[in-house]
């Protein structure tokens, strides 16, 4: 977290809660509950490259100048502890040894158009696929050019089912810029066995640890009692209860 706190500052509205997904943001108001006055909106907001700190940043930058207010943004990922870099053969193979993985949640708070965004980090740590569920790496040689220039941290984006309903496609993604489902811009897949159902990302396939379950077959109260989206949000409220924010009258 950065960035000076000033006590009992007023905004001149609640914050915005801007996203384009509303799997979220179901999260996101159970999670908050009353504790933060908070609006929502859905607006598609570029994702630039870089680290997830900074693509959370920056969408927080770009919301709160389309807002003209405060604004609270997120940016998630699924990252494999095995896929340091770039996944190239040896680390894919260790990946097939090593399935530990994390859920990352950054959160960014943009006080207005022009204030520095704070960010708040929540993970949960676990693991991706089960031994008996693992169906193997899957090769697939849509290698991207960009790739090679950018030898950066990947993202895991979870882009429709496999073969079967019961399997799921894992995809990896140059930082940041997750394409559009079919679009051939993938690096390298994986299918990986779904347990659960199978409307929200990859909650299918990650198991957090002390779990026999994955998020999607936990009832939701439990995964929001968990979840790096709880506990990213467990910061953002103790920076409201430090900060003590106060909200213009007018615009409550
Ligand atoms: O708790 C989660 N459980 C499972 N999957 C999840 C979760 N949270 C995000 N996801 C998925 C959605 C997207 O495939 C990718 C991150 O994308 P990410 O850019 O953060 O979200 P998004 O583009 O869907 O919405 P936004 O408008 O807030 O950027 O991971
Ligand atoms: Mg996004």
């Amino acid at each position: 977290m950065s960035g000076a706190t000033v006590r009992g500052l007023m905004l001149p509205k609640p914050v915005t809660f801007v996203t384009g997904n509303p799997k979220k943001l179901e999260e996101v108001k159970a999670i908050l509950g009353q504790s933060i006055p908070f609006q929502s909106l859905k607006l598609d907001l570029p994702e630039l490259q870089g680290e997830p700190e900074d693509i959370s940043k920056e969408k927080a930058r770009l919301a709160a100048i389309q807002v003209n207010g405060p604004v609270l943004v997120e940016d998630t990922c699924l990252c494999f502890n095995a896929l340091k870099g770039l996944p190239g053969l040896n680390n894919l193979l260790k990946a097939y040894e090593d399935k530990s993985a994390y859920a990352m949640c950054v959160f960014s708070l943009a006080l207005g158009p022009s204030a520095d965004p704070i960010t708040f980090v929540g993970k949960t740590m676990g693991k991706i696929g089960r031994d008996d569920f693992w169906r193997g790496l899957w090769f697939n040689h849509l290698v991207n050019h960009r790739v090679s220039r950018w030898v950066d941290r990947l993202r895991m984006a979870c882009r429709g089912i496999g073969d079967s309903q019961q399997e799921i496609n894992l995809w990896w993604f140059p930082a940041a810029n997750i394409p559009a489902a079919g679009t051939g811009e993938a690096t390298q897949g994986k299918i990986v066995q779904a347990r659960g159902p199978n409307d929200f990302g990859w909650d299918p396939v990650f198991q957090p640890d002390g779990y026999e379950q994955t998020y999607a077959e936990m009832p939701k109260e439990e995964k929001n009692k968990i979840s790096h989206r709880y506990r990213a949000l467990a910061l953002v409220k103790s920076h409201f209860a430090e900060a003590g924010y106060t909200f213009h009258p007018h615009n409550a």
